[in-house]
């Protein structure tokens, strides 16, 4: 039987979602450190949330966009994260991984499956759709890919597939894409950065049923 689709909330801002991300069995959880987003976080913010999380429960993952040390350092210095979620090239993510000693998922952006790696020297692959023209940011901006991309994709490393991803489509996604795990933002909220405790609870409830449609 296949394990469950690991699920992954991303860019939580106040208790309501965290405590449903939580409550309903979210793998991970993301804070957004970068300014720019509807959902970003300063580092004394991410750690009173993360006060609210049990041992045991999901793993905190630090989202950061082309970071310098410094801004990492002074975010941990906060903030005890689990994993980083990064936006910047290969190369850097590396050295970020090889500095903070944590494991990093790199973010990738996708349009054929051309573009999927076939190697990664990183931890994780966060596969989702390249930001569309004039996006102030590169994540979060609820752009599907086309999801029978990944279908014969021989994924170098674990990975988790987002962007656009809804209640209501993310079973769907993972019969398709063959995804062990999935990511959302903008569709579990209300409004952006307002994450919506039943929008949760009905992602996760639908990613969990969709682990046995897959092909
Ligand atoms: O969510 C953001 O605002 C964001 C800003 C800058 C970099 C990354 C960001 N989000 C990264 C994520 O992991 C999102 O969950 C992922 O891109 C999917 O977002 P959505 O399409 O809104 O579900």
């Amino acid at each position: 039987m296949a394990p469950p689709v690991g699920v992954k909330i991303c860019g939580l801002t106040e208790p309501e979602g965290l405590d449903a991300a939580i409550a309903h069995g979210a793998d991970w959880i993301g804070f957004v450190f970068f300014a720019r987003s509807p959902r970003a976080v300063t580092p004394a913010q991410a750690a009173s949330l993360a006060a609210r999380m049990p041992q045991g429960g999901p793993q905190r993952i630090g989202l950061f966009v082309a970071p310098d040390d410094d801004a990492i350092a002074a975010t941990l210095d906060a903030v005890a994260l689990d994993g980083l979620q990064i936006y910047a090239p290969e190369a850097r993510a590396l050295e970020i991984r090889e500095r903070f000693r944590l494991p990093v998922w790199h973010a990738r952006g996708v349009t054929t499956a051309a573009d999927l790696p076939a190697t990664s020297r990183l931890d994780g692959l966060v596969i989702e759709s390249r930001p569309p023209a004039g996006a102030s940011r590169p994540g979060g901006n609820a752009q599907p890919i086309d999801w029978t991309l990944p279908k014969d994709w021989q994924a170098p490393v674990p990975w988790m597939l987002a962007g656009g991803l809804t209640p209501d489509t993310v079973a769907r996604a993972i019969a398709l894409s063959g995804a062990p795990a999935v990511d959302v933002s903008s569709g579990v909220e209300s409004a952006p950065g307002h994450k919506d405790a039943r929008l949760i609870a009905r992602f996760i409830q639908a990613a969990r049923q969709g682990a046995y449609q897959r092909p």
